[in-house]
């Protein structure tokens, strides 16, 4: 069965290719050398969680495969602004075009404007991209078990960690999750969202989580639509949440409810 994320990666190989002979790689390196320090953003989720509040990586999204249009006029930096006063750990930027309607300018406009740590949130199969992410000021990298072999993931990780970038290495399942372990990044993300059928279910995160030894820290991604599911994913132990969704489609109250879900089970 084809998936969302094969299409997606099926596409991705000529983007890429097309990337790589507009602007060649030397010219990214270029552009490291004027690139500002990462900052760091597992320490800035690790900041929040020590105070036993819940981390939020609050997500810029205008559209998606399961969702279709979620904001597709969104001005994704006066949502980062919101994100940031709701006090939102970090960010994820989703820069993919086609299925996601962002992009690297999108990523930019709001690293000029807003301090916190960003994730550049695309399919990465290609070292050429990570380095790509630094020359646009990311933070933090995703590399997704699901789409890539043990090498490929090996060598995404080892370059973004050169570069002084965290990555967060997303599982869907128990085998991701074996394969994302034995890689030298503590992030490990646990995915809700089942890119088979479409759907997001808490109980992923709910299997997983208590599989993840200690010196790793467990992100819950997808499907954490209200402060119910964060109460519920609290009981996991997880204290760090990537939300995209819910926050978007909010027509007002963006940054209260931010406030919210980071305070939620607290008191
Ligand atoms: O969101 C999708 O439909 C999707 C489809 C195929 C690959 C990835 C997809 N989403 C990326 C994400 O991981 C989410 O944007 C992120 O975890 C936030 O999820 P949510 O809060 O449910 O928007």
């Amino acid at each position: 069965m084809t998936t969302a994320l094969d299409r997606i990666i099926e596409y991705k190989v000529d983007e890429v290719a097309t990337l790589k002979r507009e602007r060649p790689l030397a010219d990214l390196e270029a552009r490291l050398k004027t690139a500002r320090q990462p900052r760091g953003f597992a320490k800035a989720l690790d900041l929040v969680a020590a105070r036993d509040e819940n981390a939020l990586i609050c997500e810029l999204k205008r559209k998606s495969p399961s969702a279709g249009d979620i904001l597709p006029g969104a001005d994704p930096v006066a949502i980062a602004q919101e994100y940031e006063h709701g006090g939102a750990a970090c960010l994820s930027v989703l820069t993919d075009g086609p299925s996601f309607g962002g992009s690297l300018d999108d990523f930019q406009a709001i690293r000029s404007v807003v301090s916190l740590p960003m994730l550049r949130k695309d399919f990465m199969i290609d070292p050429y991209q990570v380095v790509e992410s630094r020359a646009y000021g990311a933070d933090c990298v995703l590399v997704i078990m699901a789409c890539l072999s043990d090498a490929q993931a090996e060598e995404l990780t080892g370059t973004a960690l050169e570069l002084g970038m965290d990555v967060l290495l997303e599982t869907h399942d128990e085998e991701e999750l074996e394969r994302a372990l034995k890689l030298p990044s503590p992030l490990i993300g646990v995915n809700n969202r089942d890119l088979k059928r479409m759907v997001t279910d808490l109980s992923t995160t709910e299997r997983l989580g208590p599989l993840i030894p200690e010196g790793k820290v467990l992100v819950a991604e997808s499907g954490v639509s209200s402060i119910e599911s964060i109460d519920r994913l609290r009981k996991t132990g997880a204290r760090r949440f990537l939300i995209g969704e819910s926050l978007m489609k909010m027509e007002e109250g963006r940054a209260q409810l931010v406030t919210k879900m980071r305070v939620t089970g607290t008191d």
